[in-house]
């Protein structure tokens, strides 16, 4: 997702600097620049650097496009980039993430940002690809002024972004977490697509009822969702992407730990909360786990 953002970005005239511990990925980027597949066709840009270590001075924007676990890490490398006017995004799944980066680089200069209907992946070093490209919401964690986050909206847009400044984050966060419910465990256990999920006759009930169950436990929170249907909702997320295959599956087939403890997980988490339960939740984040739990340890760190 980092690689989606930087090219469009670098694409509308932005100066980038990328940061990932892969060195191939970019020393491919450095060598031949960064090409991105996707719904608008292909395309290759040139980026400032590409580099698995970053030393730039103080910038205007930072992204955070690391998964949940990477967040507290990745933070703290690019404090060096930070001046007092930096805005940093950080756009994970799931929930917990902003807590963590807004405790290293501090509450007020936080944005949070849901990117959704992406479906992204890195088919090889140098190239990424996207099988849609739905929307990029943002919104201040806590102190951040219009003044420092209204132009970083307007440059996501200017950048081809359907992008929205949002007030209220954890609406948008809980409404981005009844999609992946339905997909990143059903996905990461079957091997199926999103789309394959959506229409199986045995996975799909299973999937709607992970939607349904995190939509239930939002409205017992007390959360602002404008979602009125949950089965709707995320049959519309999906029917973007049916080829894509969520980050957790991704993840499981690369023999990686995925983010299923921030996505289904969260949900019984949250439903103790106010003393609900969420048992489809709850068994399908044990049964993602059973699987992790195969995965051998280094791969774990
Ligand atoms: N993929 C998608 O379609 C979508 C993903 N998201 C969310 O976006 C976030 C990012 O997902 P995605 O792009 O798929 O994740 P990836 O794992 O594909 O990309 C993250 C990259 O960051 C690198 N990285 C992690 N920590 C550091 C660090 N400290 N310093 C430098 N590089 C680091 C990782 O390296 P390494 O491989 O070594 O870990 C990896 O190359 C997740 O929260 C995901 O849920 C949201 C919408 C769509
Ligand atoms: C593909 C999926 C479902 C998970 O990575 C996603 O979150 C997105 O593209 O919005």
């Amino acid at each position: 997702m980092g690689s989606v953002y930087a090219a469009r970005l670098a694409a509308a005239g932005h100066d980038i600097h990328m940061l990932d511990r892969s060195a191939e990925h970019m020393d491919a980027i450095a060598r031949s620049g960064l090409s991105v597949s996707g719904p608008d066709g292909e395309y290759t840009v040139r980026v400032r650097s590409a580099s698995t270590t970053l030393d730039v001075g103080p910038v205007d924007m930072v992204v955070l496009a690391v998964k949940a676990a990477d967040v507290g890490t990745a933070a703290r490398t690019v404090a060096g980039s930070l001046g007092p006017h930096t805005v940093v995004v950080t756009i994970q799944n799931g929930l917990g993430s902003a807590d963590e980066v807004a405790d290293v680089v501090g509450a007020d200069r936080l944005a949070v940002g849901i990117a959704s209907g992406f479906g992204a992946s890195r088919p090889a070093p140098g190239r990424v690809h996207h099988n849609a490209m739905k929307a990029v919401r943002l919104g201040a964690y806590a102190g951040l002024p219009p003044e420092l986050l209204d132009p970083v909206v307007d440059a996501w847009r200017a950048a081809g972004f359907a992008t929205e400044s949002v007030p209220d984050i954890v609406a948008m966060q809980w409404e981005k977490l009844i999609c992946n419910v339905a997909y990143s465990a059903p996905c990461a256990l079957t091997g199926l697509t999103v789309g394959e999920v959506m229409t199986h006759p045995e996975c799909g009930p299973v999937s709607r009822s992970a939607a349904r169950e995190a939509w239930e436990v939002a409205r017992a929170l007390g959360i602002a969702i404008t979602v009125d249907d949950p089965v709707a909702h995320v049959q519309d997320f999906g029917a973007a992407m049916p080829a894509a295959k969520p980050s957790a599956l991704l993840d499981v087939e690369s023999g990686r730990v995925s983010e299923i403890g921030v996505i289904n997980g969260a949900v019984p988490v949250q439903a103790a909360r106010v003393g609900l339960e969420a048992p489809v939740n709850e068994t399908l984040t044990r049964l993602v786990r059973t699987r992790e739990l195969a995965i051998p340890p280094r791969s774990r760190e």
